[in-house]
């Protein structure tokens, strides 16, 4: 089969010498689950991420459908810790499935824990492809941020979180211009969970019919290549890019680069306190699955970075 492109230095950016059905493959991350079928992670995935918020909505106390923005799908679900707390901690977690699929509605995984520890989650709903963009889909997460403090402005720390395509959601608000939103959120922490950070590679999977992102959409939307103009944060606020070891290699690849720039970043401006992780003897869908847990690894970091 033909290469894509062989311009690039070898090694460098190794997915350029990949054929096309190897760059699939390598973003296909269903096919690189060990302990079922692809078809059958994906169903399994999504029916824990149904009975999660299905026991989330019936056991916590709760607002949904909350607008964000005017747009039919601009809407936050806000789960909260049984016992009232002032400077309470809020936990933002934006789905993955390609910018493509997944909702609000099945997402809800890792809502019992960490209400149960007095942590606020917000799930996000965001238009996805072919409704939304790219663009449009950065610009709505950015305001549900915004939104988030604008409505609790005593809150004890804003985290982001996501997964997936959610990750790269996630990491362009390190680029976000709050200035253009009125209200400077109290970031404090970021968990990247594999996550895809350079673009182009997808602008040549068949993830793109849907995306359709030309070069200068991917570039613009790439976190990797544009983290050097992010906005300056809080000195305290973490990034922690986690990776799951069943992942494909070039999800990891991803993860590790886009941890290498942020730790470049630090050694520059001191600004990013980053970390990598990956994650032992799980895959693409049970890092996440496995949020339901309060004993899980994940789950576990997750709460020690929001009360160290
Ligand atoms: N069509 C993809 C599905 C997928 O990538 C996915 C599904 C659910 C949650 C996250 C996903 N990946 C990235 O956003 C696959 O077969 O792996």
């Amino acid at each position: 089969a033909m290469a894509i492109s062989d311009v690039g230095l070898p090694g460098e950016v190794p997915w350029k010498k990949m054929s096309a059905e190897e760059l699939e493959n390598q973003y296909r991350p269903s096919q690189w689950v060990v302990r079922l079928g692809a078809e059958e992670a994906l169903r399994t995935y999504s029916q824990i991420g149904i009975e999660a918020t299905r026991r989330a909505r019936a056991t916590r106390k709760s607002l949904l459908h909350v607008p964000y923005g005017d747009g039919e799908g601009e809407k936050v679900d806000i789960y909260f810790p049984d016992k009232a707390a002032e400077a309470l901690p809020f936990f933002l977690f934006f789905h993955g499935g390609y910018w493509q699929s997944g909702s609000k509605d099945e997402s809800a995984f890792m809502v019992d824990p960490l209400t149960a520890q007095g942590v606020a989650v917000v799930i996000v709903a965001y238009d996805i492809a072919p409704k939304g963009t790219l663009d449009q889909m950065v610009d709505q997460v950015t305001r549900s941020v915004a939104f988030v403090q604008t409505r609790y402005p005593s809150n004890g720390g804003i985290y982001l979180c996501g997964h997936s395509a959610g990750a790269h959601l996630a990491a362009m608000m390190l680029l976000a211009n709050w200035t253009k939103h009125g209200v400077t959120p109290n970031l404090k922490g970021f968990f990247l969970v594999s996550g895809v950070f350079d673009l182009e590679p997808i602008m040549y999977t068949s993830q793109n019919i849907a995306l359709q992102l030309t070069l200068e959409d991917a570039q613009r939307n790439s976190p990797q290549l544009k983290v050097a103009q992010a906005q300056p944060v809080d000195p305290t606020c973490r990034v922690l890019v986690v990776v799951g070891q069943f992942d494909s290699p070039e999800f990891h690849r991803q993860s590790w680069e886009f941890y290498q720039v942020l730790s470049t970043q630090t050694l520059c401006q001191g600004e990013w306190k980053a970390s990598f992780e990956q994650l032992h003897d799980v895959d693409h869908f049970e890092i996440v699955e496995n949020l339901t847990q309060k004993d899980n690894v994940l789950t576990q970091i997750i709460l020690k970075t929001i009360f160290q």
